[in-house]
């Protein structure tokens, strides 16, 4: 596991657009594609606008790229809430991606079938072991990640790809890849920044080991990278 810590989230940013770029050009002269799963919320949104910007756009031949989400909430595409919606505006829409290299969640269904038809999705795509190149995820301040949240009986999951999250205390659905899947991937790197996020990180990465109650510390790849994109303030109560 390698803690980038930068000055402050604009930095981490910059770095983790970097990053991006390198594992995805990796990944394309390697294999001839990218496979990336996108974290939701609003951290990575100014990563996905500069990775769409003048100046780095043709960093990546992204008619090669095929985009997942980590999560999604269960909601319609069309809603402020959705994490497709997001990555739409800030990505896809600037890049002109096609549809057909985008696997949105089917929040269509009901929220099981919805987690059932994203997993058929994500095994056809990947025509047996599903390996991503790279896995974005955020942190909440509750060391959530992806929608594994504390207490919650997707924690547990040791066979499921994806499976479906009801919050009690929000009263809604979520849709998450769980930590098996997650932890396939070739590639993950969490992008963190800010003072809410302190404690929660200084609880995932140097307190005991409690997934209940801190998620975040599921995340550990099989075989591949860990990588940690945070700023100083998110890093402050690190020793
Ligand atoms: O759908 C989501 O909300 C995310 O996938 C979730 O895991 C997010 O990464 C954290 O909650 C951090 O959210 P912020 O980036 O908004 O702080």
């Amino acid at each position: 596991m390698k803690l980038n810590i930068f000055k402050d989230a604009d930095e981490a940013i910059v770095a983790i657009a970097d990053y991006f770029i390198a594992v995805a050009n990796e990944a394309i002269q390697q294999n001839g594609s990218f496979n990336v799963s996108l974290s939701g919320g609003s951290s990575p949104k100014k990563l996905f606008e500069l990775l769409a910007n003048d100046t780095l756009k043709n960093k990546i031949a992204w008619e090669k790229v095929y985009f997942f989400f980590g999560d999604e909430r269960y909601v319609a595409h069309d809603h402020p809430d959705s994490n497709y919606l997001m990555a739409y505006k800030a990505l896809f829409a600037p890049l002109s991606i096609g549809e057909s290299q985008i696997f949105k969640v089917d929040t269509g269904l009901d929220p099981a079938s919805a987690a059932l038809s994203y997993e058929k999705c994500i095994s056809q795509h990947f025509k047996g072991e599903p390996v991503f190149d790279l896995v974005l995820l955020g942190l909440g301040d509750d060391a959530h990640t992806a929608s594994l949240f504390p207490g919650t009986s997707v924690l547990w999951i040791d066979e499921e790809l994806v499976k479906d999250v009801y919050l009690q205390d929000k009263a809604v659905y979520r849709i998450s890849m769980t930590a098996p899947l997650i932890n396939k991937a070739k590639n993950i790197a969490f992008l963190t920044f800010g003072n809410a996020k302190a404690d929660a990180i200084k609880s995932v990465l140097e307190d005991e080991k409690d997934i209940t109650k801190y998620p975040a510390q599921l995340i550990n790849p099989v075989n591949g990278d860990l990588q940690w994109f945070i700023d100083e303030a998110a890093a402050s109560k690190l020793k």
